[in-house]
């Protein structure tokens, strides 16, 4: 009973089009899920902390019923993420007195972790953001390269071919991704580059780069965007858009006085919907998905950043889960 073109037929000789979701949306949003999206990712239900709260405790319901309803709705399925500093709990890296970890028993750690989560949904997970975020933001120090994180500490930057090598193992027939954020940033996309050439260099099973691509209404630049896009398609792996939204205010704009979007702000939006759609239809033949970080402006994760409580009104859809001007404006692309 949706009047408009879905979304997925639009863009299916192009890339999937993917909604991050969780057991609360996949309720709420079930009709526009189905109708306009064929690629899902769970946005906090299949990391570290939520599968796997103790050593000996995997806690798998949430995942589960997000994986069903890929299941039945013959969607394909991302799996977020194996390893990452945030969302990951302390007793990963402790040992019986409380010190920090032997690096032998963090990777086995790891190891039995990815066997178990990453064996448990090989039937419906083609993709895993392996590793998310391990590249550092430190735009002052030119050789800064990699996150100052516990499993550095403890690990050296060999936690990461790990990583990948591990879920392989798990899954031969699964995709392999890193996954990061600001990648459009001229400078952390060099890190990026180098680290996923050197995986690739050291005989790693990598199969794609994600890009988050948590974009706004005025930045990353569509020159950098283009550029990025450029950069890691010389790499020779297919690349994915995993995390896309577009904030109506800049990372730094603090205020807090909006209960909806100005008129302005969704011309702007439909414009820069618009020239992302397009030039992600231009490099198509590189790009094998684009999955929102979310679905509709009823939820977002950016209704809590970077500040607790404020709303955005970052998709294609309102929070009645109509088409906005952004959604016109990408449907009239193809
Ligand atoms: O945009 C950022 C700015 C600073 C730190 C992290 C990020 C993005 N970090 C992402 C966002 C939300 C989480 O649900 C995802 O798992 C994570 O990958």
């Amino acid at each position: 009973f949706r009047e408009e073109a879905s979304l997925k037929e639009l863009y299916k000789d192009a890339f999937h089009i993917g909604a991050a979701v969780s057991p609360k949306t996949i309720d709420s949003q079930r009709s526009l899920l189905a109708y306009h999206f064929n690629s899902l990712t769970a946005e906090n239900e299949m990391k570290f902390s939520s599968v796997h709260p103790q050593k000996e405790l995997y806690t798998f319901d949430d995942a589960d019923a997000i994986a069903s309803f890929a299941r039945e709705q013959g969607m394909a399925l991302r799996g977020h993420t194996l390893v990452w500093h945030n969302q990951t709990p302390d007793w990963l890296f402790e040992n019986e007195i409380g010190g920090l970890v032997e690096r032998d028993v963090l990777l086995e750690r790891l190891k039995a972790h990815i066997e178990t989560v990453v064996g448990r949904y090989k039937d419906v997970i083609y993709a895993w953001d392996v590793v998310n975020e391990v590249i550092s933001d430190d735009a002052d120090d030119a050789n800064a390269f990699l996150r100052p994180s516990k499993w550095l500490d403890i690990a050296g930057e060999g936690f990461i071919a790990k990583a990948f090598e591990f879920a392989h193992e798990a899954d031969p027939q699964a995709l392999l991704f890193y996954n990061d954020y600001n990648e459009s940033d001229p400078h952390k996309r060099e890190r990026i580059y180098r680290l996923v050439r050197s995986l690739l260099d050291q005989g790693v099973p990598i199969h794609g780069v994600g890009l988050q691509a948590h974009w706004n209404l005025y930045d990353p630049s569509m020159d950098d965007m283009r550029a990025g896009i450029e950069r890691y398609a010389q790499l020779g792996l297919q690349l994915q858009l995993t995390e896309l939204d577009v904030s109506v205010f800049r990372f730094e704009d603090r205020r807090t006085d909006l209960v909806q979007p100005s008129q302005e702000m969704l011309e702007l939006q439909g414009e820069r919907y618009e020239s992302i759609f397009r030039l992600l239809h231009e490099y198509k033949e590189h790009i094998s998905a684009v999955t929102f970080w979310g679905a509709a402006d009823d939820y977002t994760w950016l209704d809590n950043f970077p500040i607790r409580g404020r709303k955005n009104w970052p998709f294609l859809f309102d929070e009645l889960h109509r088409p906005k001007e952004a959604y016109q404006r990408v449907a009239r692309i193809t």
